[in-house]
């Protein structure tokens, strides 16, 4: 039968039982030099009733768009197309995995549009992923998905940038809420989802709850993964909110996350003193918590979001009186700190 006659009796459902068989683990190492990647973090996971509960963790894919971050062999691939996706990219940085990436294309005949994009997810653009999808309305329930059993050497870097993307509704959120379900290794994963009062409670749990709802799903040991990581990985889904909790630029809102966070041990005042030049230190730092009414004695992980929020407006509230401010740093280089040493709020006028 030509290709495309078979093409063309070829169903959806049927893709199911056309996949190829998943790379085994020793042609893994000899393909793949396996032990040599340490670089690009590639742990790898083989075991499939896993990778399909990843997928589940989605939600439901079907007909629906997905963009798949390091697919590497192709198990979580796999697990996707069974899903039957209306349009699946998939974004690998190592070329030693198109060929199989490519084969795993050729069994779908194209009933399940695939596309392979060898590049660096840091630098890939998802606005260009699916040319066809119709943006939805932000309030809509999401017809687009990124999933991904992450590079550790880049994951919390790259859910900073989504975050950001998530919160000017460019990149993957033109389409609308796209969902999030990705690994990081376990502390990381408690890190993103640690509420008031946890030890774990970090920037990167503020910043991930200001404009998504993040919950670990579920936990697989690091023994499940090939070569196995030091430690274990947790499963994140991370669904944008239909309304943040703020609209302050999230530069500014992350600047301040740091501040607050940069001394967890001390009072909080300790962090945020630093966010201004020496002179006008005590001032500011006075006005801050007076006007988010937050008490300055407390420590960080005592904080809400709501109460980070209102350290983050005031702040914002000050930058607008005296945008030079934003450019003071106080680990700068020695010769511009000096420059800010005798500087005032008269300094300006
Ligand atoms: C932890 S492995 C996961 C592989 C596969 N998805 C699995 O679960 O078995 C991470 C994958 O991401 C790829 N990768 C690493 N850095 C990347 C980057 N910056 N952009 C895209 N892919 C990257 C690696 O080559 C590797 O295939």
């Amino acid at each position: 039968m030509a290709a495309s006659a078979f093409s063309n009796s070829i169903k959806r459902s049927d893709i199911i039982h056309r996949l190829p068989p998943l790379p085994t683990i020793r042609d893994l190492i000899r393909l793949y030099k396996l032990r040599a990647l340490k670089q690009l973090s590639q742990n790898f996971l083989m075991d499939e009733r896993l990778t399909d509960k990843i997928v589940k963790a989605a939600g439901n894919i079907e007909n629906k768009y997905v963009i798949e971050v390091g697919p590497g062999p192709g198990s979580i691939t796999r697990s996707i197309l069974r899903r039957r996706p209306n349009h699946l990219v998939v974004v690998e940085k190592d070329r030693r995995f198109i060929p199989t990436l490519q084969l795993l294309k050729e069994s779908t005949f194209n009933v399940i549009e695939l596309d392979i994009i060898r590049d660096d997810i840091l630098k890939y653009n998802c606005e260009n992923a699916f040319p066809t999808c119709k943006p939805k309305d932000w309030l809509d329930s999401p017809s687009t998905h990124i999933i991904g059993n992450l590079p550790f050497a880049i994951s919390t870097r790259l859910l900073i940038n989504w975050l950001k993307d998530m919160s000017l509704k460019r990149g993957a959120w033109i389409y609308g809420r796209t969902s999030l379900t990705l690994t990081f290794q376990l502390e990381v994963a408690q890190r993103i989802v640690a509420e008031i009062g946890s030890d774990q409670r970090c920037r990167l749990s503020l910043m991930s709850q200001f404009w998504a709802k993040p919950e670990l799903k579920f936990i697989i040991p690091g023994s499940a993964f090939v070569p196995k990581p030091e430690v274990d990985v947790g499963v994140v889904t991370l669904n944008p909110l239909k309304l943040p909790s703020t609209d302050l630029p999230f530069d500014l809102v992350e600047k301040v996350m740091r501040y607050i966070f940069s001394m967890r041990q001390k009072y909080v005042r300790r962090g945020i003193q630093n966010l201004f030049p020496p002179k006008i230190r005590d001032d500011l730092t006075k006005r801050i918590f007076y006007e988010a009414d937050i008490d300055s004695q407390s420590r960080s992980f005592q904080l809400s979001n709501e109460e980070c929020l209102r350290l983050a407006q005031v702040y914002y509230n000050i930058i607008q009186e005296h945008p030079v401010i934003d450019s003071y740093n106080y680990r700068g280089p020695k010769e511009e700190r000096e420059v800010w040493d005798d500087w005032d709020l008269n300094s300006m006028q």
